[in-house]
């Protein structure tokens, strides 16, 4: 008889395409074997029924800021981490900036390696940064395997993070292009925001309203078209990150249309906050682009549903909560929403309990969609020879989310107190059990 090291019986197997009830068996983190319809023969170390229970692929999240090295005091890789294990999250691409030093070179991107391969419990994978100083730098980083290339078009907040120029995204698209990689862009347009945030400051117009306003969709929209208009002039494939209205989303999709090779990422803020949340939450709720009002996040669901987006992302960028005090001015406070563990709940709950989302389309915005398009063989389905990386989810389950629960360095975010339906029971990274029932249950990390 074939033993495994792990065999999950009866539960039902969430993929792109279909849901199906049957029996994974893992061994070497591997997916070993998937029955459908008849029993799995064999035996294994560990045995889980999962009767009832959904299975998912473990998510991808593209975008997370963990802040390590040199910005740890505001997250972590092994804290930052287990807040995706808790969440059901299996890989996760971390951001080049928000670390010290930025990812904006090989000696960096070995920094940044080495921290990782010591704390994470999930599979981690890099973004390079792109920056006005370092064009010569971004072959190496390629070749080092980072998954493509990161650019703000507007300031980042971040002093060693140099927002680009259209000289250097031209320039730095040419190069990403030769290379075969991609460019992902923060798309907001530096005048507009800058001279509206000026005016409203000027003022002395400082509300959440205003900070909202001095931000509009339009500055997106305007970013959107620069970058498409690159794209076509250069033949650099493009994603667009955390686009915060279909207004957005419909100016990518014409381009997409006409063949130009771009994709668009949305996160669970846009889909799940408003500015009633800024208004009420402070600065737990700011991120950049800003949070919309009710009709644009209903839009941005039908985006969802029509197949528009093609990922959905945390774009988790912690600070500390003294970081986060909003008193009157919406101009201060760190702008980045802490997310990462919550993005299957929202959601499940918000997408697949109140709006029909499918399973199937959750599985595809979090997992297949980001595995094909960055790349990532063997991840993304549950198949035959692909990683055992999973996340098994209870949808009877319902819970409200408790500071308490958070994994994060700073246990706060704009979703607690909100209560979620489908928790996540456990969490399964190279067929190791790294998250169950409400702890972290990895193997010891360094500083664990
Ligand atoms: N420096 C940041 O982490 N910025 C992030 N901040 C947000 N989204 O508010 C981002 O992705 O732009
Ligand atoms: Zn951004
Ligand atoms: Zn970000």
């Amino acid at each position: 008889m074939t033993t495994y090291d792990l065999i999950i019986k009866n539960g039902n197997i969430v993929t792109a395409e279909s849901i199906v009830q049957g029996d994974i068996a893992i061994q070497n983190g591997k997916i070993q074997k998937v029955s459908i319809g008849q029993p799995l023969e064999g035996s294994a170390g560990r045995e889980i029924n999962a009767e009832g229970l959904h299975i998912l692929p473990g998510l991808i999240d593209t975008h997370v800021h963990f802040n390590e090295p040199g910005r740890t005091e505001w997250e972590g890789l092994e804290t930052g981490s287990r807040g995706l294990a808790a969440g059901g999250v299996t890989t996760f691409f971390d951001m080049p900036l928000n670390s010290t030093p930025p990812t904006i070179n090989k000696a960096n991107l070995d920094l940044k390696k080495a921290c990782a391969d010591e704390k994470s419990i999930v599979n981690p994978r890099f973004w390079g940064g792109l920056v006005p100083e370092n064009i010569n730098d971004l072959k190496e980083l390629h070749e080092n395997g980072v998954i493509g290339f990161k650019a703000f078009m507007s300031p980042s907040g971040i002093a060693d993070f140099n927002h680009v120029d259209d000289e250097t995204i031209f320039k730095g698209m040419k190069e990403i292009a030769t290379l075969g990689s991609l460019l992902a862009v923060h798309a907001e347009s530096t005048v507009i925001c800058d001279q509206l945030a000026a005016e409203k400051q000027a003022q002395g117009k400082t509300t959440a309203r205003d900070f909202v306003e001095s931000r509009p969709i339009i500055s997106e929209i305007e970013a959107v078209r620069r970058i498409i208009s690159y794209a076509e002039a250069t033949g650099c494939k493009v994603h667009v990150v955390h686009a915060s209205s279909r207004k957005v989303v419909e100016v990518i999709q014409a381009a997409k249309d006409r063949g130009v090779d771009i994709t668009v990422e949305t996160c669970p803020h846009y889909l799940a906050l408003t500015v009633k949340d800024l208004e009420e939450k402070g600065g737990l709720a700011k991120c950049c682009p800003p949070l919309r009002d009710e009709d644009e996040v209903e839009d941005l669901w039908v985006a969802v549903a029509n197949g528009e987006i093609n990922v959905i992302a945390s774009d988790h960028s912690p600070a500390p909560a003294s970081m986060k005090t909003i008193t009157d001015n919406y101009f201060e406070g760190w702008g980045g929403i802490s997310g990462a563990q919550s993005t299957l709940n929202i959601l499940l709950t918000e997408g697949y309990f109140k709006r029909n989302l499918p399973l199937e389309k959750i599985v595809a915005l979090t997992a297949t969609n980001p595995a094909k398009l960055f790349g990532l063989e063997n991840k993304g389905t549950i198949a035959e020879g692909y990683d055992a990386d999973l996340a098994i989810v209870n949808l009877e389950e319902s819970f409200e989310l408790k500071n308490e629960d958070l994994f994060y360095r700073h246990q706060h975010s704009p979703y607690v107190g909100m209560t979620f339906k489908g928790k996540v029971q456990s969490t399964i990274v190279n067929g190791e059990v790294v998250f169950e029932n409400g702890e972290i249950t990895a193997k010891q990390k360094a500083n664990a």
